[in-house]
């Protein structure tokens, strides 16, 4: 049985080389819930989520658990039975299979002798499954496409069997059928493994239909957080993104829905 899931970032501030890119955000990944990251390019939301993964040290601000248990403090290896991250970029090994990528999943639920992660097989089984790699186990994952080879990295983390499930651009390269499935897995994580989702997302239809709260990144701080009927608003979209962006309602399902207007695009509604 796994802790009570869940992760915060209290007042992070972020750079590099000494240059400020994420200043005071504040964010709270809730258990049996999806946390989507919103905001234009450049403005924090890897460097924010790779700091909650603990992959970017905080200049200041704290990483907590529920529990109040201090994320930073942890080794590396209890850190990693607790949360992952699917980053945008990750080198691709040559000569390795698809199962075997998928098994590194496993590496903090190892311990120093083979054959002690007794969960390992089915764990390996199932992210492969959910994912819709098992076909391609044994392909090495330097052939595969771009698409193909995202979900062999998802399958991975979803191996890792964690509390906290942290996705920067899952839907990039992938068409729509396993855009979809993705969003469809992260919510069935949530709602029936009680698993902390956060997930930074372009599309902010894809954002409303799935997440329960929405955090809208503007230059290195969240000016927003809440249910997606109140960050999507057409005045704070429209200044964030530079551009003019319709807020309405899709007859169809119920939801928030967003329409960025172009010179020639205001006819054309997104997804
Ligand atoms: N390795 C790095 N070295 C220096 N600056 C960086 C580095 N990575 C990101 N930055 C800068 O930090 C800022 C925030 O970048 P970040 O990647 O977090 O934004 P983002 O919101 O995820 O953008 P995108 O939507 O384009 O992926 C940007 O100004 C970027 O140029």
């Amino acid at each position: 049985m796994r802790d009570q899931a869940g992760l915060s970032g209290d007042d992070l501030r972020l750079g590099y080389h000494g240059k400020r890119v994420v200043d005071g955000a504040s964010l709270r990944i809730e258990a049996a819930s999806v946390t989507a990251l919103v905001g234009p390019n450049g403005s924090g939301k890897s460097t924010l989520l790779r700091a909650l993964a603990r992959l970017h040290q905080p200049e200041s601000g704290s990483i907590t658990f529920p529990d109040g248990g201090n994320a930073l403090a942890l080794s590396a290896k209890e850190f990693a039975r607790k949360v992952t991250l699917l980053s945008q970029s990750r080198p691709t090994p040559n000569g390795v299979s698809v199962h075997d990528v998928v098994g590194y999943g496993r590496h903090p639920h190892r311990g120093r002798w083979r054959g002690d992660d007794p969960d390992g097989h089915r764990a390996i089984e199932h992210a492969m499954a959910v994912t819709g790699v098992t076909a391609m186990a044994g392909r090495s994952v330097d052939e595969l496409s771009g698409g193909e080879l995202q979900r062999v990295w998802l399958a991975t983390c979803l191996a890792q069997d964690t509390g906290v499930l942290l996705l920067d651009e899952p839907t990039t390269f992938l068409d729509l059928r396993y855009q979809i499935e993705i969003l469809d897995l992260m919510r069935d994580l949530a709602d029936d493994h009680g698993v902390a989702v956060g997930v930074v997302l372009h599309d902010l239809n894809q954002a409303a239909a799935v997440a329960d709260r929405i955090a809208l990144l503007d230059q290195g701080r969240v000016r927003a957080t809440g249910a997606p009927a109140e960050v999507l608003d057409a005045a704070a979209l429209s200044e964030t993104y530079g551009i003019p962006i319709e807020v309405g309602t899709d007859p169809a399902t119920g939801l928030v829905s967003t329409r960025p207007i172009g010179k020639h695009l205001s006819r054309i509604p997104t997804s």
